[in-house]
């Protein structure tokens, strides 16, 4: 079937609130040292994802490209390494419209410090942050998978625990950092942010009561 061109118009767009978003993830200390990437979808057939090693803090309109669903550069440029980790969520779920990958100290000391293979967040009132909750008086659990190179197993790993029903919102990668995902750029910062932020107490309630 043949591919759904995009509109320059959306690119440009996509382009010019996924710099501002990375620059706002920089500010928090979510992306350092070039970490991290960033995309939107354009349409059924293509997305807009950040280029590789780009200064996040630095980011701008060119440093974004567009890459169809199977990671490859519809545009000048090249794509995040971790590209499929993107495409894989849009392939996946019709519905999401944006996903932000971070590389934050929070996320990093939780699942290399402790060894189990998910995370739970329970009874937080910013989880009501997260696209669909609204009750504090709920779990959020987030799958971590190992870290590896093969982004391309890595995607699979993903794709087969969310068929399976194990994911929702986000995931961790050990040593690594947080993957989450929402319809629109908007939601999917608040939903960062929250996570983020959930994240950092945490590590602190963990610090706090010596587990
Ligand atoms: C310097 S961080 C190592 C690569 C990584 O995990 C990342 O998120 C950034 O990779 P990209 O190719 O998107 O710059
Ligand atoms: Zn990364």
């Amino acid at each position: 079937m043949s591919q759904r061109p995009f509109s320059t118009s959306a690119f440009r767009e996509a382009a010019r609130g996924l710099a501002a978003t990375g620059r706002r993830i920089y500010a928090n200390g979510w992306s350092p040292a070039t970490s991290s990437n960033y995309s939107q979808r354009l349409n059924e057939d293509y997305a807009a994802v950040t280029c590789s090693g780009k200064d996040k803090g630095l980011l701008n309109e060119g440093d974004i490209m567009v890459v169809d669903m199977a990671g490859q550069p519809a545009t000048e440029g090249k794509p995040s390494a971790e590209t499929l980790l993107h495409t894989q969520l849009y392939r996946r779920q019709a519905q999401v419209g944006a996903v932000l990958h971070t590389h934050s100290h929070a996320s990093t000391v939780l699942t290399m410090h402790w060894p189990a293979n998910s995370l739970s967040l329970e009874g937080y009132e910013l989880l009501k942050a997260l696209e669909g909750i609204t009750t504090h008086d709920s779990r959020l659990t987030l799958p971590v998978f190992e870290n590896t190179q093969d982004i391309a197993s890595l995607a699979d790993q993903v794709d087969t625990a969310m068929a399976d029903g194990r994911i929702s919102h986000a995931y961790l990668i050990r040593g690594h950092g947080l993957y989450t995902w929402a319809s629109d750029l908007a939601a999917c910062y608040r939903q960062l942010e929250a996570l983020e932020t959930l994240l950092a107490i945490e590590l602190d309630r963990r610090r706090l009561s010596g587990v």
